[in-house]
Protein backbone atom coordinates (compact mmCIF):
# COMPACT_ATOMS: atom_id res chain seq x y z
CA UNK A 1 0.00 0.00 0.00
CA UNK A 2 1.19 3.85 -0.78
CA UNK A 3 1.98 6.19 2.64
CA UNK A 4 0.35 8.93 0.96
CA UNK A 5 -3.04 8.56 -0.75
CA UNK A 6 -5.42 11.38 -2.51
CA UNK A 7 -8.60 10.16 -3.82
CA UNK A 8 -10.73 13.03 -5.81
CA UNK A 9 -9.60 15.79 -3.92
CA UNK A 10 -11.39 18.75 -4.57
CA UNK A 11 -11.35 22.63 -3.25
CA UNK A 12 -13.53 25.12 -4.10
CA UNK A 13 -13.11 28.76 -3.02
CA UNK A 14 -16.45 30.76 -3.28
CA UNK A 15 -17.66 29.71 -7.06
CA UNK A 16 -13.60 28.69 -7.98
CA UNK A 17 -13.14 25.30 -7.65
CA UNK A 18 -8.50 25.77 -6.86
CA UNK A 19 -8.33 21.86 -7.07
CA UNK A 20 -11.00 19.30 -9.11
CA UNK A 21 -11.03 16.00 -8.76
CA UNK A 22 -7.34 15.67 -7.65
CA UNK A 23 -6.12 11.60 -7.87
CA UNK A 24 -2.14 10.24 -6.87
CA UNK A 25 -0.13 8.21 -4.66
CA UNK A 26 3.10 7.70 -3.45
CA UNK A 27 5.48 6.42 -1.16
CA UNK A 28 9.59 7.42 -0.42
CA UNK A 29 11.03 10.37 -2.92
CA UNK A 30 10.94 13.21 -3.59
CA UNK A 31 7.47 14.17 -5.59
CA UNK A 32 7.76 17.42 -7.51
CA UNK A 33 4.38 19.33 -7.74
CA UNK A 34 4.41 21.40 -10.78
CA UNK A 35 2.74 24.18 -12.24
CA UNK A 36 1.38 27.59 -13.21
CA UNK A 37 1.40 30.45 -10.22
CA UNK A 38 -2.86 29.69 -9.56
CA UNK A 39 -2.64 26.37 -10.25
CA UNK A 40 -3.39 24.48 -6.77
CA UNK A 41 -0.57 23.69 -5.30
CA UNK A 42 -0.32 25.87 -1.82
CA UNK A 43 -3.81 24.64 -1.95
CA UNK A 44 -2.89 21.04 -2.18
CA UNK A 45 0.04 21.21 0.20
CA UNK A 46 -2.14 22.82 2.89
CA UNK A 47 -4.98 20.23 2.39
CA UNK A 48 -2.73 17.74 2.79
CA UNK A 49 -0.95 19.37 5.80
CA UNK A 50 -4.13 19.14 7.12
CA UNK A 51 -4.46 23.16 7.42
CA UNK A 52 -7.51 23.30 5.10
CA UNK A 53 -10.32 20.97 4.84
CA UNK A 54 -11.37 19.69 1.20
CA UNK A 55 -14.55 20.32 -0.04
CA UNK A 56 -14.72 16.94 -1.37
CA UNK A 57 -12.29 13.41 -1.81
CA UNK A 58 -9.87 12.61 0.39
CA UNK A 59 -6.19 12.16 2.00
CA UNK A 60 -4.80 9.11 3.49
CA UNK A 61 -1.79 8.49 5.78
CA UNK A 62 -0.86 4.91 6.05
CA UNK A 63 -4.36 3.92 5.72
CA UNK A 64 -6.03 6.42 7.71
CA UNK A 65 -8.13 9.28 6.73
CA UNK A 66 -6.62 12.45 7.59
CA UNK A 67 -9.52 14.45 7.91
CA UNK A 68 -11.19 12.66 10.42
CA UNK A 69 -7.65 11.96 11.98
CA UNK A 70 -5.06 15.32 11.60
CA UNK A 71 -3.40 13.67 14.41
CA UNK A 72 -2.38 10.60 12.58
CA UNK A 73 -0.63 12.87 9.66
CA UNK A 74 0.77 15.45 11.93
CA UNK A 75 2.56 13.86 14.13
CA UNK A 76 4.70 12.46 11.02
CA UNK A 77 4.24 15.75 9.06
CA UNK A 78 7.71 18.63 8.45
CA UNK A 79 5.91 21.34 6.72
CA UNK A 80 7.80 24.16 5.09
CA UNK A 81 5.37 26.97 3.93
CA UNK A 82 6.06 29.82 1.23
CA UNK A 83 5.92 32.40 3.96
CA UNK A 84 8.29 31.40 6.51
CA UNK A 85 8.60 33.63 9.51
CA UNK A 86 11.90 33.64 11.37
CA UNK A 87 12.71 35.50 15.06
CA UNK A 88 15.61 37.80 13.90
CA UNK A 89 16.95 38.03 17.12
CA UNK A 90 17.30 34.33 17.89
CA UNK A 91 20.76 32.83 16.71
CA UNK A 92 20.16 29.06 14.69
CA UNK A 93 20.18 27.31 17.95
CA UNK A 94 17.98 28.62 19.64
CA UNK A 95 15.63 28.96 17.50
CA UNK A 96 15.37 25.07 16.94
CA UNK A 97 15.91 24.97 20.70
CA UNK A 98 12.88 27.22 21.05
CA UNK A 99 10.56 25.30 18.24
CA UNK A 100 11.32 21.95 19.78
CA UNK A 101 10.49 23.30 23.37
CA UNK A 102 7.09 24.56 21.86
CA UNK A 103 6.58 20.87 19.99
CA UNK A 104 7.48 18.83 23.14
CA UNK A 105 10.40 17.50 21.79
CA UNK A 106 12.37 16.39 24.91
CA UNK A 107 15.79 16.62 25.21
CA UNK A 108 16.60 17.90 21.50
CA UNK A 109 20.34 19.09 21.58
CA UNK A 110 21.66 16.22 19.95
CA UNK A 111 19.06 16.01 17.14
CA UNK A 112 19.63 20.12 16.61
CA UNK A 113 23.50 19.43 16.33
CA UNK A 114 22.76 16.57 13.88
CA UNK A 115 20.13 18.98 11.92
CA UNK A 116 22.96 22.19 12.09
CA UNK A 117 25.52 19.95 10.04
CA UNK A 118 22.86 18.52 7.89
CA UNK A 119 21.57 21.83 6.54
CA UNK A 120 25.17 22.91 6.66
CA UNK A 121 24.66 25.79 9.12
CA UNK A 122 27.06 24.23 11.87
CA UNK A 123 29.40 27.32 11.78
CA UNK A 124 26.65 29.52 11.86
CA UNK A 125 24.79 28.04 15.02
CA UNK A 126 25.97 30.81 16.73
CA UNK A 127 24.66 33.77 14.90
CA UNK A 128 21.45 35.79 14.56
CA UNK A 129 18.93 34.94 12.55
CA UNK A 130 17.89 38.42 11.12
CA UNK A 131 21.64 38.56 9.85
CA UNK A 132 21.13 34.77 7.38
CA UNK A 133 20.69 35.03 3.82
CA UNK A 134 17.67 33.43 2.18
CA UNK A 135 18.92 30.61 1.76
CA UNK A 136 20.23 30.21 5.21
CA UNK A 137 16.84 31.00 6.31
CA UNK A 138 15.84 28.11 3.90
CA UNK A 139 17.64 25.79 5.41
CA UNK A 140 16.54 26.66 8.98
CA UNK A 141 13.36 26.11 7.78
CA UNK A 142 14.54 22.30 6.42
CA UNK A 143 16.31 21.73 9.91
CA UNK A 144 12.92 23.04 11.73
CA UNK A 145 10.56 20.78 9.31
CA UNK A 146 13.23 17.96 10.14
CA UNK A 147 13.06 18.24 14.48
CA UNK A 148 10.89 15.27 15.05
CA UNK A 149 12.28 12.84 12.28
CA UNK A 150 9.32 13.30 10.10
CA UNK A 151 8.47 10.41 7.68
CA UNK A 152 6.59 13.21 5.29
CA UNK A 153 8.24 16.63 3.92
CA UNK A 154 5.84 19.37 2.40
CA UNK A 155 7.99 22.02 1.10
CA UNK A 156 6.42 25.13 -0.41
CA UNK A 157 8.16 26.99 -3.54
CA UNK A 158 11.34 26.28 -1.13
CA UNK A 159 13.57 27.71 -3.65
CA UNK A 160 11.90 31.06 -3.86
CA UNK A 161 14.96 33.85 -3.69
CA UNK A 162 17.70 31.80 -3.41
CA UNK A 163 20.89 32.14 -5.87
CA UNK A 164 21.57 29.34 -8.28
CA UNK A 165 24.53 28.31 -5.76
CA UNK A 166 22.02 27.58 -3.10
CA UNK A 167 19.51 26.27 -5.35
CA UNK A 168 21.30 23.33 -5.79
CA UNK A 169 22.44 22.96 -2.63
CA UNK A 170 18.94 22.75 -1.52
CA UNK A 171 18.25 20.68 -3.77
CA UNK A 172 20.90 18.09 -3.39
CA UNK A 173 19.35 18.07 0.00
CA UNK A 174 16.19 17.37 -0.36
CA UNK A 175 17.31 14.27 -2.60
CA UNK A 176 19.13 12.72 0.50
CA UNK A 177 16.25 13.21 2.36
CA UNK A 178 14.17 11.31 0.44
CA UNK A 179 15.78 8.33 0.53
CA UNK A 180 13.70 7.38 3.50
CA UNK A 181 10.89 9.55 3.31
CA UNK A 182 8.12 11.47 1.19
CA UNK A 183 9.42 14.92 0.10
CA UNK A 184 6.79 16.64 -1.88
CA UNK A 185 8.07 20.11 -3.42
CA UNK A 186 6.01 22.85 -5.17
CA UNK A 187 7.79 25.01 -7.84
CA UNK A 188 6.76 26.75 -10.54
CA UNK A 189 10.26 26.25 -11.81
CA UNK A 190 10.88 23.26 -14.15
CA UNK A 191 14.76 23.02 -13.23
CA UNK A 192 13.79 22.77 -9.58
CA UNK A 193 12.72 19.25 -9.76
CA UNK A 194 14.75 18.05 -13.40
CA UNK A 195 17.15 16.27 -11.12
CA UNK A 196 15.60 15.87 -8.20
CA UNK A 197 12.20 14.22 -8.61
CA UNK A 198 11.40 10.89 -8.76
CA UNK A 199 8.02 11.70 -9.80
CA UNK A 200 6.38 14.38 -11.24
CA UNK A 201 2.66 15.81 -10.47
CA UNK A 202 1.67 18.54 -13.04
CA UNK A 203 -1.18 20.46 -12.26
CA UNK A 204 -3.08 23.05 -14.05
CA UNK A 205 -5.55 25.30 -13.04
CA UNK A 206 -6.50 22.81 -10.42
CA UNK A 207 -6.63 19.71 -12.41
CA UNK A 208 -3.45 16.93 -12.45
CA UNK A 209 -2.41 16.80 -15.71
CA UNK A 210 -0.09 14.02 -14.96
CA UNK A 211 1.39 12.22 -12.36
CA UNK A 212 4.40 9.97 -13.20
CA UNK A 213 8.30 9.84 -13.97
CA UNK A 214 10.00 12.64 -15.30
CA UNK A 215 10.78 10.36 -18.43
CA UNK A 216 7.06 10.00 -19.09
CA UNK A 217 6.83 14.04 -19.16
CA UNK A 218 9.74 14.08 -21.24
CA UNK A 219 7.84 11.70 -23.77
CA UNK A 220 4.99 14.12 -24.08
CA UNK A 221 7.16 16.39 -26.26
CA UNK A 222 9.08 13.85 -27.96
CA UNK A 223 8.58 15.00 -31.93
CA UNK A 224 7.67 18.26 -31.27
CA UNK A 225 10.48 21.09 -30.63
CA UNK A 226 11.74 22.63 -33.15
CA UNK A 227 14.89 25.42 -33.42
CA UNK A 228 15.64 28.24 -36.27
CA UNK A 229 16.34 30.85 -37.56
CA UNK A 230 14.08 33.85 -37.60
CA UNK A 231 14.40 37.70 -38.03
CA UNK A 232 13.84 40.21 -35.41
CA UNK A 233 10.99 41.48 -38.09
CA UNK A 234 9.55 37.71 -37.75
CA UNK A 235 9.78 37.10 -33.95
CA UNK A 236 6.18 38.90 -32.98
CA UNK A 237 4.72 36.76 -34.73
CA UNK A 238 6.75 33.34 -33.77
CA UNK A 239 5.87 34.10 -30.38
CA UNK A 240 2.23 35.14 -31.29
CA UNK A 241 1.80 31.97 -33.02
CA UNK A 242 3.55 28.99 -31.08
CA UNK A 243 5.02 28.05 -27.60
CA UNK A 244 8.72 29.65 -27.52
CA UNK A 245 10.68 27.98 -24.85
CA UNK A 246 13.49 29.80 -25.91
CA UNK A 247 15.16 32.50 -28.17
CA UNK A 248 18.98 33.23 -28.56
CA UNK A 249 20.36 36.01 -29.92
CA UNK A 250 22.45 35.20 -33.65
CA UNK A 251 24.30 38.01 -35.73
CA UNK A 252 21.00 38.64 -37.83
CA UNK A 253 18.24 37.58 -35.50
CA UNK A 254 17.86 35.02 -32.80
CA UNK A 255 17.27 31.56 -33.11
CA UNK A 256 14.02 30.22 -31.86
CA UNK A 257 13.40 27.14 -29.91
CA UNK A 258 9.46 26.61 -30.24
CA UNK A 259 7.08 23.33 -29.02
CA UNK A 260 4.42 22.94 -31.80
CA UNK A 261 3.16 19.14 -33.44
CA UNK A 262 3.99 20.36 -36.56
CA UNK A 263 7.28 22.05 -38.33
CA UNK A 264 6.92 25.84 -38.32
CA UNK A 265 9.36 26.09 -41.14
CA UNK A 266 11.07 24.43 -43.85
CA UNK A 267 14.10 25.44 -42.18
CA UNK A 268 13.48 24.37 -39.06
CA UNK A 269 15.32 21.54 -37.10
CA UNK A 270 13.85 18.89 -34.35
CA UNK A 271 15.60 18.47 -31.27
CA UNK A 272 15.60 16.77 -28.54
CA UNK A 273 13.22 17.92 -25.92
CA UNK A 274 13.92 19.24 -22.19
CA UNK A 275 11.65 18.62 -19.80
CA UNK A 276 11.06 22.13 -19.73
CA UNK A 277 9.69 21.76 -23.55
CA UNK A 278 7.41 18.97 -22.37
CA UNK A 279 5.93 21.16 -19.39
CA UNK A 280 5.31 23.64 -22.06
CA UNK A 281 3.72 21.57 -24.00
CA UNK A 282 1.72 20.57 -21.37
CA UNK A 283 0.36 23.47 -19.38
CA UNK A 284 0.26 24.87 -23.17
CA UNK A 285 2.80 27.43 -22.09
CA UNK A 286 3.14 27.52 -18.59
CA UNK A 287 2.12 30.90 -17.23
CA UNK A 288 -0.72 32.46 -17.57
CA UNK A 289 -1.14 35.92 -18.48
N1 LIG B 1 -8.14 31.68 0.42
C1 LIG B 1 -8.51 31.79 -0.83
N2 LIG B 1 -9.67 32.38 -1.19
C2 LIG B 1 -10.05 32.46 -2.48
N3 LIG B 1 -9.33 32.00 -3.51
C3 LIG B 1 -8.16 31.42 -3.24
C4 LIG B 1 -7.67 31.29 -1.89
N4 LIG B 1 -6.46 30.66 -1.93
C5 LIG B 1 -6.21 30.42 -3.23
N5 LIG B 1 -7.22 30.86 -4.02
C6 LIG B 1 -7.30 30.72 -5.49
O1 LIG B 1 -7.18 29.35 -5.80
C7 LIG B 1 -6.33 29.14 -6.94
C8 LIG B 1 -5.14 28.27 -6.57
O2 LIG B 1 -4.29 28.98 -5.67
P1 LIG B 1 -2.97 28.36 -5.03
O3 LIG B 1 -2.37 29.40 -4.15
O4 LIG B 1 -3.28 27.05 -4.43
O5 LIG B 1 -2.08 28.16 -6.33
P2 LIG B 1 -0.52 27.93 -6.46
O6 LIG B 1 -0.35 26.94 -7.56
O7 LIG B 1 0.07 27.57 -5.15
O8 LIG B 1 -0.01 29.31 -6.93
P3 LIG B 1 1.10 30.26 -6.29
O9 LIG B 1 2.38 29.63 -6.66
O10 LIG B 1 0.84 31.56 -6.98
O11 LIG B 1 0.81 30.28 -4.80
C9 LIG B 1 -5.96 30.54 -7.42
O12 LIG B 1 -6.88 30.89 -8.42
C10 LIG B 1 -6.15 31.41 -6.20
O13 LIG B 1 -6.47 32.72 -6.57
Amino acid sequence: MEKLTVADLGKQYGDTWALRDVTFSCSEGVVGLLGPNGAGKSTLMRILTTFQQPTEGSVHWNGTDVTDEPGSIREELGYLPQEFGVYPNLTAEEFLEYLAGIRGIADAEDRIDELLELVNLENDRARALGGFSGGMKQRIGIAQCLLADPELLVVDEPTVGLDPEERVRFRNLLSELAEDRIVVLSTHIVSDIEEAATEIALLSDGELLLHDRPAALLDRAAGAVWEWDVSDAELPAVKRDYIVSGSTRTRNGVRARIVSPESPSPDAEQVEPTLEDAYLRTTNGGERT
